[in-house]
């Protein structure tokens, strides 16, 4: 015989290590912990498993009850040549037939029922809780493995728990009609047929645990191919502009590559077991068939008994196999049960307290106190004792060099954070003792880079207030100087902006953006570059709508244009993360600081405030 040294067969059966991971492995949990986790999600489906399971009993009776027919037609039909009894023998069989066909429609269709239901409950829970994590989970995470999570590995929770559970069941209790039926007919020939029993067992343990490394490599490497195509085709402007196609192409064949590798050990480890589990069986089968013979040629057993005993077997082996493989099944799918816990663990950095105030419309009072925040994970603070107020209906504006910290500022007040020293307060009162959404309801942002969502010119406007009538956006509209082109395009304010408003120009998208900031009415703005990307004319064009924006409302603005800033009734310059300059334009003129410094380069430049150069290229 051929002997495979150790090495090659555990290099065939098992999957390499990766050294440059992009989606790291869920850590690993035990398959009754996974159990514990999902059995909630099965509520509402319950009962309906108790009848499933009474189905499981009544098909292998129905199975057993055929076999049985198929003996009495060799001892009472064939053997005597009696044709009296084959009338009533084949009208139960039809009978048989007929009731295992409704069987099966009715468990069919109630067993897809129970597993939708339940795939339909815990999808929406993961959604409801990727949603609830808050920013910083996002900021750390690759997009297309939560992607790959919520839509792929829900889905293999299922096979885990009820088809799993559900054939698990099935094939017990097949196991255990057949076996009562065998001792029933010949009890020392099916002592002997069960000594295959613990072989079976020991393989499937050995295996299953093969399978479980294959098949989390698989999953891991499904994130990393959805990550990767998450960003690349999600950036295509960037990556056809440099030419890095091939070069996102090789990282991606490279994660493909990696899952074909799995799946192919996978596939190597099932086809090892397959033969293995075979000869198992069929070493147990001839035992028996030797017995069998044996006690048939000393008188103790009929042809007829001898055959059945034989069908029997075979009908007693085929579950107990798919039992051994379903626990190969049941570890494959444990491995993306691991990636959905470790979601599920993941917990919202901010949480609203209990008993959180409820302040109704807030005036607008922003105040940072003595504010410093580090990102998770860094050792850098990116805000650093930073206070400043701003009073209800005023403009403060925060100014300062790229990476200064402005945009984490506005990160803060949305309390997307929490800082790790001093208060964010509105109102007086700590944003950590207020509810979330009213907070948030109280208000809205003009992006740097404007979010507009697949759907219509309206859809998009009223994502602000969902409740607005017709007349509420069309009116937002106008103040935010949109209608004219609205009404220019094919469909006007039903028409289709495409997936991120592809179809419009950056100053469209943001004047948009403005019109849903507008219909939202919140006392606080948070204006993070609103001109950015834009040209000097188009700039100057959102200029009227801003401030008619603006108007009446606390107003936080993190600019480069100084005809924004210049009005501001506070200008707060940072750098490096502290507040080195502070007060209106003309005191920081005065002053002669960073902040006048940048004023005469700009001016110098520039014969518009409007478009002039980032302020960090200047101040750092
Ligand atoms: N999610 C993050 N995780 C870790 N560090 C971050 C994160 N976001 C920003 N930083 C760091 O925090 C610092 C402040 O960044 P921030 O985005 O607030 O700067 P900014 O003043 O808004 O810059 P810009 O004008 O370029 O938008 C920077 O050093 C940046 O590298």
């Amino acid at each position: 015989m051929v002997r495979v040294p150790r090495h090659v067969l555990r290099r065939l059966l098992s999957v390499g290590e990766d050294p440059d991971a992009i989606v790291a492995a869920a850590p690993p949990v035990p398959l009754r912990a996974v159990f514990r986790r999902f059995w909630p999600y099965t509520r509402g489906g319950r009962r309906w498993m108790v009848l499933l399971l009474c189905f499981s009993v009544i098909g292998p009776v129905l199975d057993g009850a055929e076999i049985w027919l198929f003996k009495l037609v060799v001892d009472d039909v064939l053997a005597p040549r009696d044709l009296s009894p084959f009338l009533w023998i084949a009208l139960a069989y039809l009978g048989l037939v007929v009731g295992s066909g409704v069987l099966g429609f009715a468990d069919d269709v109630l067993s897809t029922w129970v597993s939708e239901r339940f795939l339909l409950a815990l999808r929406a829970d993961v959604f409801r809780h990727v949603q609830s994590l808050s920013l910083g989970f996002f900021e750390r995470r690759r997009l297309g493995d939560v992607l790959s999570r919520v839509t792929g590995d829900v889905d293999a929770v299922e096979t885990f728990l009820l088809s799993g559970v559900a054939n698990a069941l099935y094939y017990l209790i097949q196991v255990g009609v057949f076996l009562g039926l065998l001792f029933y007919l010949q009890w020392d020939l099916t002592l002997l047929a069960l000594v295959i029993v613990p072989l079976f067992w020991r393989a499937a343990r050995h295996f299953s645990r093969l399978i479980k490394d294959a098949s989390r490599e698989r999953r891991r490497r499904s994130g990393s191919i959805s990550a990767i195509a998450e960003e690349s085709l999600g950036n295509v402007a960037l990556v056809q502009a440099y030419n890095r196609q091939g070069w996102e192409q090789r990282r991606f064949e490279r994660e493909s590559v990696g899952k074909f590798r799995a799946a192919m050990t996978s596939a190597r480890i099932r086809a090892v077991y397959g033969p293995i589990v075979e000869v198992v069986e069929v070493s147990g089968a001839l035992a028996v068939m030797a017995f069998g013979t044996w006690k048939l040629a000393q008188g103790q057993l009929t042809l007829g008994g001898l055959l059945v005993f034989l069908a029997l077997i075979s009908k007693l082996y085929s579950p107990l196999r798919d039992l051994s493989r379903l626990s190969n099944t049941f570890y494959a799918a444990s491995a993306s049960a691991e990636r959905i816990i470790e979601l599920l663990d993941q917990r919202p950095q901010v949480v609203e307290a209990t008993g959180a105030r409820r302040i109704g419309r807030a005036r607008g009072d922003v105040e940072f106190d003595g504010v410093s925040f580090r990102y998770p994970g860094t050792s850098r603070w990116a805000l650093s004792g930073v206070s400043f107020h701003a009073a209800p209906g005023g403009t403060l504006a925060l100014v300062g060099a790229s990476g200064a910290g402005k945009s984490t500022a506005a990160k803060l007040q949305l309390r997307f954070y929490d800082p790790d020293r001093g208060a964010v307060r509105l109102d007086g009162v700590d944003l950590r003792d207020l509810r979330l959404s009213e907070l948030r309801e109280s208000v809205a942002v003009v992006l740097q880079e404007t979010l507009v969502f697949h759907g219509t010119v309206r859809e998009n406007i009223a994502y602000g207030r969902p409740e607005a009538t017709e007349a509420d956006i069309v009116a937002a509209a106008r103040a935010a100087d949109a209608d004219e082109f609205i009404r220019l395009l094919p469909e006007g304010y039903d028409t289709m902006v495409g997936q991120r408003g592809r179809m419009l120009s950056g100053g469209q998208r943001q004047r948009l953006a403005i019109a849903r900031a507008m219909i939202r009415d919140a006392p606080i703005l948070l204006l993070d570059e609103p001109t950015t990307g834009l040209d000097a004319q188009s700039g100057r064009r959102i200029m009227e709508p801003l401030r008619r924006l603006m108007a009446g409302r606390t107003t936080i603005v993190i600019s480069h244009n100084l005809l924004t800033v210049r009005d501001a009734t506070c200008i707060v310059v940072l750098d490096h993360g502290r507040v080195i300059e502070c007060g209106t334009h003309e005191e920081l003129l005065a002053h002669g600081g960073a902040y006048a410094r940048l004023h005469r380069l700009t001016a110098a430049t520039a014969p518009t405030p409007v478009g002039t150069p980032p302020m960090g290229k200047v101040l750092s």
